[in-house]
């Protein structure tokens, strides 16, 4: 695909995949059948910047996760990182690279990426061994706390195992396992979809602070594109393995071009539309705490009308302060 104009925007990409492909064999086809998971792919994210990738179930977000993080070899196409080639070695040799720490993933559920004999301590040290190979016990304590700080994991639970916290603290455990090594880019792929509703807005408020604090770039993968649209600047629409859209947020939103990208905003569940089937259970239009979990109790005072608000999930709406820390429109 050719690079779109807000490419421009970033003329020195931080991440600059080009022409990525990854090509599985078909099991119980005719010999030679190739599924293309990722196909002729380009993809860049500038400095400091959030990008979404979106699609639905299958179409190659998490093979393109897996190679952007050199988990995978790609069957050709290129990365090239701050402008150096991070493809030229194999996915075994760039790990033992000291490139390996300046893109970090946070993963879809917790629970499966945590050691269960570690505890939270050695957990968040263990990339600092591993991937900056330091070994100065003072040096890891200062960053291990200094990263549970930061995701605001209090002192009492860096003792405890995986199995001893709740699911919002495991997945504290895990961005502060990402964060540790400081990376670059932060790739996260559906970090919040294994959480209950109101663990998710947290950890997406927790995660909008640290880019903002650590000036970091994000890859955010989701499904979800009210969440995409609320954290993202630019998102890239995936569809069979290829890039099928890319724009700035409230540009594809508001023009989508191509028919995928259009279904799938139209899939999105119109909270307006649902407010208007729902009578109100106090009778009262203008009480200022509605008791309807899908109506934001802040609507009054937003400056949009109440069918732009992009947000259906009750608890994303309700994180104070007047108006939510996570609201696009705040
Ligand atoms: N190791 C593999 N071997 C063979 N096929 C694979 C492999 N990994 C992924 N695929 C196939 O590649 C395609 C893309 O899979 P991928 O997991 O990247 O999609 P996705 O968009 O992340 O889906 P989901 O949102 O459900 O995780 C799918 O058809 C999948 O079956």
């Amino acid at each position: 695909m050719t690079a779109l104009p807000e490419y421009a925007a970033h003329p020195t990409p931080l991440l600059d995949a080009q022409r990525l492909s990854k090509l599985y064999p078909v099991k119980g086809s005719a010999k030679g059948t190739l599924l293309h998971a990722v196909d002729d792919v380009d993809l860049r994210i500038g400095a400091g910047e959030c990008v979404g990738l979106v699609g639905e179930s299958g179409c190659g977000k998490s093979t393109m996760v897996r190679l952007l993080a050199r988990l995978i070899d790609p069957t050709s196409g290129q990365i090239l990182m701050g402008g150096k080639d991070i493809t030229g070695m194999t996915q075994a040799k760039f790990v033992a690279s000291p490139d390996r720490g300046r893109i970090q993933v946070v993963f879809q559920d917790p629970t499966e990426s945590l050691n269960p004999s570690f505890r939270v301590f050695q957990a968040i040290a263990d990339p600092l061994r591993r991937l900056l190979r330091l070994s100065d016990a003072d040096e890891i304590a200062t960053r291990v706390n200094r990263a549970a700080t930061l995701v605001g994991l209090p002192r009492e639970l860096v003792q405890r195992y995986p199995h001893q916290l709740s699911g919002g603290q495991r997945a504290r455990v895990g961005i502060a396992r990402a964060i540790v090594v400081e990376p670059e880019l932060l790739i996260l792929d559906e970090p919040t979809s294994a959480l209950d509703v109101s663990v998710q807005a947290v950890i997406l408020r927790l995660l909008a602070d640290l880019r903002a604090r650590l000036g970091m770039s994000y890859l955010f993968v989701s499904h979800d594109l009210n969440v995409v649209r609320l954290l993202c600047s630019r998102v890239v629409v995936m569809y069979l393995g290829k890039v099928v859209e890319v724009g700035p947020v409230e540009q594809l939103f508001a023009n989508p071009r191509h028919p995928y990208t259009q279904a799938l905003i139209a899939s999105i569940p119109d909270p307006a539309r649902r407010r208007e089937a729902r009578p109100r259970l106090d009778g009262s239009p203008s009480s200022p705490i509605s008791p309807d979990p899908n109506v934001c109790r802040f609507q009054s005072r937003c400056p949009r009308a109440a069918a732009e608000c992009v947000t259906t999930m009750p608890a994303l709406r309700d994180l104070g302060g007047g108006q939510s820390a996570a609201c696009h429109f705040a």
